[in-house]
């Protein structure tokens, strides 16, 4: 069973469509990730999933249960863990108060989220605004974690970083998967790295999921026509 499942959804930002048909899971344990050129409805699709706007039609199940029928603060609670676009840490407070801030209770703990950033352990007295932007990536993704959540779902958290920092992620990130069974839905434009951490890539061209599948299946026709490589 697909711990997230998006099917047939629609959404519009006040008369405008952004979402027409979007179908997509997410498997227990898996990485899956969501591709698309600039303005095709990737944010938008995590906006839905996560609440933050309504959907207009379809349904969206996580864990077997309709997310569009719960309340947002229940639905936030089931387990969905959001790295947003642009990191979002409270800049002025130290690392280790930004990461208790979004605890909750289980497996993951500051302790046990400095075994996957060992940078943040030795920041712990830092303030967040202190960082570079490749530490706080990962204090952006060390909050997702301390609320134990199910499945982490990351926007463009690559974006911006330099080669070397944008490895250390996508390592930390190999890591989580083997190491945790937690699944990802993932949003990014390098095909080339995530193509060497998902199982499933998903494709959307103008608010519907256009193609999916593992990465070997993707075709030069498939990324010259929808991704742009
Ligand atoms: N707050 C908003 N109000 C109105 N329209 C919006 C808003 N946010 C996004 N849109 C529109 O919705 C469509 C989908 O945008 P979305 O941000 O989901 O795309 P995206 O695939 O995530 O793009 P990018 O890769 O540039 O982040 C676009 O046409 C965009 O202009």
């Amino acid at each position: 069973m697909s711990l997230l499942s998006l099917r047939n959804v629609s959404a519009f930002y006040g008369q405008s469509q952004a979402l027409s048909c979007v179908d997509l899971d997410v498997e227990e344990g898996a990485l899956v990730a969501l591709m698309g050129r600039n303005g095709m409805g990737k944010s938008t699709t995590i906006k839905v999933i996560l609440q933050m706007l309504p959907a207009a039609g379809g349904e969206i199940a996580f864990d077997g249960k309709d997310l569009r029928a719960l309340p947002s603060h229940k639905a936030a609670r089931l387990g969905i863990g959001l790295v947003p676009e642009g990191r979002r840490c409270f800049r002025s407070l130290s690392v280790e108060e930004n990461l208790l801030a979004a605890a909750r209770k289980g497996h993951w703990d500051i302790a046990r989220v400095g075994e996957i950033f060992p940078r943040l352990l030795e920041r712990r007295k830092q303030s967040a605004g202190s960082l570079s932007g490749g530490e706080q990536q990962m204090l952006a993704i060390g909050r997702a974690l301390m609320t134990n959540p199910r499945l982490m779902v990351l926007d463009e958290a690559t974006e911006g970083l330099a080669p070397l920092v944008r490895q250390d992620i996508w390592n930390a990130i190999s890591t989580l998967k083997r190491e945790s069974g937690l699944s990802f839905l993932i949003v990014d434009k390098t095909l080339k790295e995530i193509s060497a951490v998902a199982d499933k890539i998903v494709v959307m061209a103008r608010g519907e999921t256009v193609w999916n599948g593992v990465p070997n299946a993707l075709t030069p026709e498939i990324t010259d026509r929808y991704l742009g490589v």
